[in-house]
């Protein structure tokens, strides 16, 4: 599906389907509306995909790397970002512990690693370029390389769901992707690079001054338009920033319900909402970042977070622990008695 068709295909969640699922919740055995927002994600959830329960759930962690690296943005080296790839690929970073808790696949697609990879059982080989072009110094990417970016995460949504994924969730890896991700932030809410920009992996103060200073250079260089989010995402966003926008977008577009997990992926779906502003309505926001930046690029999506753990991590860790508790959200749904059926007596309230 290419991305005129996909922005075709977005339409508003059908009120009068929350408004069903909402009525059978009140009419369970409990004061209305007291199991608080698990009542939203199940209703949410039961109208974007017309069932109640999660057969298969999948986390796509998107990879790429970052040219922008060479102004010392991040506390650890570029190779780090292949090294995780072949990490996710055995089982062994968090984002596997955390998905086979949630019983969730992880599948890894690398949208522009600096690294040629074999082809591996978990890898899709989506490869844009090696590496984007350092936007302090250019454009990250091309528009055509912008856009295939998000039509390849586009055709994932497509393809989860015709393999009868229900729930999916977005994850990111690559070294230097939070400066990108502040960029994106900056752009979109008008606010000053420094309220959008904050320390990734670790950097001490010096380090976090320079990144302000390299984002806000890049901004003024590139002069990103931000009624076109594709000319946004060319500009200073980044390969696996696309993938994930695609992904968002695609998954609105065939009505699959997408949890998006920290910074980084919040700001693939930044770019993903202002390209249509139904998407919103098919997105949970994971989890609450530490990075400073994130609540904003939340607030202009419209969406709350589920939880709020202090991570910042990404690869999709924060998104496979929500996951969790939509799942949950579906059982009461399914079980909890009606005051009828349990022979409980309601009540009088408001
Ligand atoms: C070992 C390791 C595993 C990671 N997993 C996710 N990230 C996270 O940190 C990076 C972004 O932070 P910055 O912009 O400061 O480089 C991304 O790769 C992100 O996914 C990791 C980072 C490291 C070092
Ligand atoms: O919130 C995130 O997704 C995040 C924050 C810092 C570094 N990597 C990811």
């Amino acid at each position: 599906m290419d991305l005129e068709t996909a922005l075709k295909n977005i339409s508003a969640v059908d009120p009068a389907r929350l408004g069903d699922i909402q009525d059978h919740l009140d009419r369970q055995a409990k004061p209305r509306g007291s199991l608080g927002r698990l009542e939203e994600f199940a209703r949410r959830f039961a109208a974007i995909t017309g069932r109640r329960e999660i057969r298969k759930k999948a986390v796509f962690t998107f990879a790429g790397d970052h040219g922008v690296t060479e102004e010392g943005v991040s506390a650890f080296p570029r190779e780090v970002t292949p090294q995780m790839v072949l990490n996710f690929l055995s089982g062994g970073a968090a984002i596997n512990a955390l998905a086979r808790h949630a019983g969730a696949e992880v599948i890894v697609v690398d949208m522009g690693v600096d690294y040629d990879f074999e082809p591996r059982e978990g890898l899709l080989l989506k490869k844009v370029g090696r590496g984007t072009r350092n936007f302090a110094k250019g454009p990250a990417m091309s528009r055509e390389e912008a856009v295939r970016c998000l039509e390849t995460g586009i055709e994932l949504a497509v393809w989860a769901r015709e393999q009868g994924f229900d729930l999916v969730g977005t994850g990111d890896m690559g070294i230097g992707n939070t400066t990108p991700s502040a960029a994106i932030a900056a752009v979109f809410t008008g606010l000053p690079v420094s309220s959008v920009t904050h320390r990734g992996t670790g950097i001490g103060d010096a380090a976090l001054a320079n990144k302000v200073r390299v984002i806000e250079a890049g901004i003024a260089l590139n002069a990103p338009d931000a009624k076109d989010p594709v000319d946004v995402l060319a500009k200073v966003g980044g390969y696996e920033i696309g993938g994930i926008a695609g992904l968002v977008l695609g998954c609105a577009a065939v009505g699959l319900p997408v949890v998006v997990d920290g910074f980084i992926s919040t700001a693939g779906a930044l770019i993903a909402a202002e390209l249509h502003p139904q998407v919103r309505d098919y997105i949970f926001a994971a989890h609450q970042s530490v990075e400073i930046g994130h609540s904003h690029m939340l607030e202009r999506i419209g969406q709350r977070p589920i939880l709020n753990l202090d991570m910042r991590l990404g690869e999709g860790t924060g998104g496979a622990l929500a996951m969790e508790l939509i799942d949950a959200s579906l059982q009461a749904l399914r079980e909890v008695r009606t005051f009828d059926a349990a022979g409980v007596s309601e009540g009088d309230e408001r």
